[in-house]
């Protein structure tokens, strides 16, 4: 038996209980209603045991309950409860009703809910009601999740809110306030907290800190997808370039929340694109190329490496991919000249930027090309001519003036090397893009940080690092789009190259016309071989309509490819002269032996029709106009190059530019080292010696923020697994160290 029913169980002198509650403290009933109701007062004490300190009242006393219509058996339940309160201090306390229903309910009495509050009797009734809902109580991993936040935050950290994954189980975000606010000033701290909760937790994990409020909100990161589609929704394809140059918004990707990344270039110029080879970086300018033309604007490619848009040759908008060197050479150089028309024509007041329809120019594996010109150049360089191809000098300022100009330039290469970041070229390609993983000396000189970018994991093709709107790296991963040279008809990725193709060809596909020599005109006699053509000769190259050339035209050459041209290209021995094979090709048949000219395309008529494309070509090409922009261009007719013709000044301005020729780091790591674990660092490639593999390591070791005798080294593989290793900072570990890169300083 509990407590001794009939007398106060405490004095209790400061409850004056009303005269009417009719508390029956001091009455015991005997005889045949004796039994039922000495359980029922047990229970009475033993409910005003447990809901005294709820009250806040220090010592148990009767005067604080009072139980009436019992029903159902011996004890039974109560069907009316009525509590007395000396302090209204708990009212404001908005859980004290459920704290009070609570005691009722685990006495077994079952759900009561407030039905009366009297304020002037300090009176509160209680009646049967239907079964609250309730949070379930907190799982294991919520607890363990309370748990580290306590050891991480301090004690009195509390969780406010949370979710768990209802397949899993597992916690994915939390929001908890702290009030160690001061000592997560420090960035180093948050770093810190943030490890261990990464070390914790399964997944990757990213911290939002509110310096405010004195609140943090953890969450576990989502999965990048492997592979997104670039969307083909409907673009108007006759939209108006000029009016709607402003708002042009291309989107090349998402970020980890599956937002979409866009670049604008009214507002960033130019975007620069650097990744190594197999990272994406050619699928990301497809990409972008497919993109700009659904938005209807001219496109113009120089493919350094010469195969990778040939297919997209014959693509609406595309009306040139230059894929020789003397074709590159002469594009940059039209490139260059519309620039200079048009900065020309705004000087003279002739016209303004609004006047410009804009133009994309790709500069793809820039390196390369860079490489194969200057080999070129010394077969071409005339006499008395500029020592470097006055073509590599071009690029700061064709980027500088891609705004005025509406000519805007994607400049793709494969590593980040200081020469392109050079005065003012920084700001110019403020848009970047950087494919895969760059090693801590590439990250610092392209975003300025030897962290981003650095873990990107190797094996996730298309993911990358780009800028948002405020010029924050973030990691996205780059939108996919099928190369239509590689595409099978009636494939998945035919039927989504299809709605990706413009319908309307706006703009003419062009070819460079390769020069012819001409006799030399300073020869005496008739039978001197004609003169070589030089460097200039190739840039003043004219430019055709396709349609007008078919004879040069490179799609039309691809479309009468036939199984008898594959067998014989496919065979190296055949092509050695070998087994039977023609020792010399025979004659091809004239292309108007095998094509009906008359059908052949001609390029949709657009709001730049042929005939306004060969006037503009014609205009460009005005020797007039075309010795007013820059002294660099000669004509045929002027065969040799007087040094004094060159524009040294503007060659000098830019003379930094001569481009070192870039050493390739494939794998940008250097040979296996064992060291200490405290000589790690960030970057390093690390071997996990239970699953063999190499992992990047993802943050700066630091001691563990809980065990601190140990070293907590942070990783990321190459698929995108992330980790923590705690270990004694003197044990061994197998490393390679990024190498270092002497164009990168
Ligand atoms: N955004 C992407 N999403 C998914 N897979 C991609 C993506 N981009 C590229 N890939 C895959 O990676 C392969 C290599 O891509 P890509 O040719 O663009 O690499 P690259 O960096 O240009 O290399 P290389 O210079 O050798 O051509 C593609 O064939 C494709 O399978």
């Amino acid at each position: 038996m509990g407590v001794g029913a009939g007398a106060p169980l405490f004095g209790y002198a400061a409850l004056s209980i009303p005269a009417a509650a009719g508390l029956s403290i001091g009455a015991v009933y005997a005889g045949v209603a004796g039994k039922k109701k000495q359980l029922r007062d047990v229970e009475v004490d033993e409910v005003i045991e447990r809901l005294c300190p709820v009250m806040g009242i220090p010592e148990a006393t009767r005067a604080v309950l009072s139980v009436s219509k019992w029903s159902g058996g011996t004890p039974g339940v109560p069907g009316k409860l009525t509590v007395y309160y000396t302090s209204a201090q708990p009212l404001n306390d908005d859980t004290w009703f459920d704290d009070i229903c609570e005691v009722f309910e685990d006495q077994g009495w079952g759900f009561f809910a407030l039905a009366e509050h009297d304020p002037n009797r300090r009176r509160l009734i209680f009646t049967p009601a239907a079964e609250p809902e309730r949070e379930p109580s907190d799982s294991e991993a919520v607890a363990r999740a309370k748990r580290y936040v306590g050891q991480l935050l301090g004690p009195t950290a509390t969780v406010t809110a949370i979710d768990v994954d209802t397949k899993t189980g597992e916690v994915t975000s939390m929001m908890v306030r702290h009030e160690i606010g001061s000592k997560l000033v420090s960035d180093g701290y948050r770093t810190r907290v943030e490890r261990a909760i990464n070390a914790m937790f399964p997944g990757r994990w990213r911290a939002k800190w509110n310096h405010h409020t004195d609140e943090v909100t953890f969450e576990q990161r989502a999965a990048f997808p492997d592979s997104v589609w670039l969307p083909a929704p409907d673009i108007d394809p006759d939209v108006d370039l000029l009016a709607s140059y402003d708002s042009v918004e291309i989107p090349y990707g998402v970020d980890e929340d599956g937002n979409e990344v866009v670049w604008r270039p009214a507002i960033d110029p130019n975007l620069m694109l650097i990744g190594p080879p197999g990272s994406g970086k050619t699928v990301t300018a497809h990409n972008l190329l497919v993109n700009f033309s659904r938005r209807g604007w001219p496109i113009w490619v120089l493919d350094g490496k010469y195969v990778e848009f040939l297919g997209f040759q014959d693509w609406p908008n595309v009306q040139v991919v230059a894929t020789t060197i003397e074709q590159q050479v002469a594009m940059v150089h039209r490139a260059r000249d519309l620039m200079e028309y048009r900065y020309q024509k705004i000087v003279t007041g002739e016209a303004t930027e609004a006047d410009f329809e804009p133009v994309l120019v790709f500069l793809d594996e820039w390196a390369e090309f860079r490489g194969n010109v200057e080999d070129w150049y010394t077969s071409v360089k005339p006499k008395g001519g500029p020592r470097q191809p006055p073509v590599l000098a071009m690029l700061a300022s064709m980027a500088r003036k891609a705004r005025t100009s509406r000519v805007h330039l994607v400049f793709g290469t494969q590593r980040p090397d200081a020469i392109y970041f050079l005065g003012d070229m920084r700001d110019n390609f403020a848009m970047r893009i950087s494919m895969g993983r760059l090693s801590p000396q590439a990250a610092t000189m392209m975003w300025q940080s030897p962290t981003i970018g650095t873990s990107v994991p190797r094996k996730c093709r298309g993911r990358g690092t780009t800028v948002t709107d405020n010029y924050q790296p973030l990691e996205i991963q780059c939108y996919r789009v099928p190369d239509p040279r590689k595409t099978r008809d009636g494939t998945p990725d035919a039927d989504l190259l299809d709605r990706l193709r413009p319908p309307v060809t706006r703009h003419p596909r062009l070819l460079i016309v390769p020069p012819e020599s001409l006799p030399d005109i300073d020869a005496s006699d008739e039978t001197s071989e004609p003169a070589p053509l030089t460097y200039f000769d190739y840039v003043a190259a004219d430019w055709v309509l396709a349609s007008d050339r078919p004879d040069l035209d490179p799609v039309l050459k691809r479309a009468r490819m036939n199984r008898d041209t594959d067998r014989r290209i496919a065979s190296p021995t055949a092509l050695l002269g070998l087994l039977g094979a023609p020792e010399t090709p025979t004659k091809r048949p004239a292309m108007a032996d095998f094509v009906d000219l008359d059908t052949y395309r001609r390029p949709t008529l657009a709001k730049n029709d042929p005939a306004a494309a060969a006037a503009f070509l014609d205009k460009l090409a005005d020797p007039a106009i075309r010795t007013e922009q820059s002294n660099l261009d000669q004509t045929r007719t002027r065969l040799t190059v007087v040094k004094e013709a060159v524009d040294d000044a503007a060659l000098s301005e830019e003379s930094d530019y001569a481009f070192a020729s870039g050493d390739e780091h494939e794998d940008q790591y250097g040979p296996v080292q064992d060291v200490r674990a405290a000589d790690v660092a960030l970057g390093d490639l690390l071997l996990m010696e239970d699953t063999d593999e190499w992992v990047v390591v993802d943050t700066e070791p630091e001691p563990d923020i809980i065990e601190d005798s140990l070293l907590s080294l942070t990783w990321r593989s190459d698929t995108d697994e992330v980790g923590d290793l705690a270990i004694p900072d003197s044990s061994y570990v197998s490393i390679r160290k990024p190498v270092q890169v002497p164009e990168l300083v």
